[in-house]
């Protein structure tokens, strides 16, 4: 039996969970219900699309990006863990972390009474992911379904003495054009920004006119993307972060990148739900913690 028709029989469900060979042979899992759908590849439990029934898609994935075994995939919803951005202390780790770049497998579906569907991962430990990262932890991602897309994070501290926990779900969502998109709900907060440098204090809601590349810190419960060309407001529910990326290439740093496709600049925007920079997590031995967000979107 091939590893797809084994996770059919184990986590499929008929008509709401399928499992399936993607692109260049990697295994992705169809979920679906009359609320919405959502399509996820078990390399990095890495979240490819999102629609709730009779929207538009509310997730960005670029049409270059690269299907390939240990290469993270460019847009949906990358899973940063254990630590966000060039580890603290050895520039030679791999940036984000290990998590979106190695197999994670299903540990339980199931398909809720009110109509949606939940299905968690569990990253699976490599030689490599334990070289990187020596302390024992365990990581979920629990992604439920519906008119909402729902995801929860959660890392347990399996070991005896504290881990300093970075993460987040590094979120590209779709607008119509970033250039006329802001991101309210950050007005007020202090943010490091990665391409001026320095500390600054957020006045208003955040608009894009080129390269942004910004960690927000102290940040509340929600925050959402105002965008008038799709006539939407995307909401963007949290819990367990202090911290909010802003993320948007712009032209040259996109022209380095390769996988972001010329003008996929102008239709993605990361606004990313994290523990970065000083807000990381101090987690204490055999605590858990969560990082939750809850996506949906309304008309403007
Ligand atoms: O290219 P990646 O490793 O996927 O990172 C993409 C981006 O992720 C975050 O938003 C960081 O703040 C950026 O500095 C980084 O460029």
């Amino acid at each position: 039996m091939s590893i797809v028709d084994e996770l059919n029989k184990t986590f499929g469900m008929t008509d709401q969970i399928t499992f399936l060979s993607g692109p260049a042979g990697m295994a992705v899992v169809e979920i679906e219900n009359s609320l919405g759908c959502a399509s996820m590849a078990l390399q990095g439990a890495h979240l490819v699309g999102f629609q709730a029934m009779g929207e538009q898609p509310l997730i960005w994935m670029s049409d270059e990006a690269v299907f390939a075994p240990g290469k993270s995939l460019r847009g949906g919803v990358p899973v940063c863990w254990p630590w966000f951005g060039p580890h603290a202390t050895d520039s030679s780790l791999p940036g984000h972390g290990p998590a979106r770049t190695v197999e994670w497998k299903p540990v339980a579906s199931s398909s809720l009474e009110d109509g949606r569907t939940s299905i968690s991962f569990e990253m699976v430990e490599t030689d490599a992911t334990r070289r990187q990262c020596a302390h024992p932890l365990r990581v979920q991602l629990h992604v439920t379904v519906g008119s909402t897309l729902q995801m929860t994070l959660e890392t347990t501290n399996l070991g005896a003495t504290p881990f300093t926990l970075g993460d987040a779900l590094h979120t590209y969502f779709l607008v119509g054009d970033v250039r006329q998109a802001q991101v309210e709900g950050l007005d007020g907060c202090d943010y490091l920004d990665k391409v001026a440098g320095g500390k600054h204090t957020q006045q208003g809601a955040v608009t894009i006119a080129s390269e942004v590349d910004r960690i927000y810190l102290g940040t509340g419960h929600s925050c959402a993307i105002v965008d008038p060309v799709m006539g939407r407001r995307i909401l963007i529910r949290s819990e367990g972060s202090a911290s909010t990326i802003v993320w948007n290439p712009w032209i040259e740093k996109t022209l380095r990148m390769g996988d972001l496709g010329p003008d996929g600049y102008l239709k993605m925007l990361c606004v990313e739900t994290a523990n970065a920079a000083d807000d990381v997590v101090e987690l204490a031995a055999g605590a858990t913690h969560r990082l939750a967000v809850e996506y949906s979107s309304e008309a403007l």
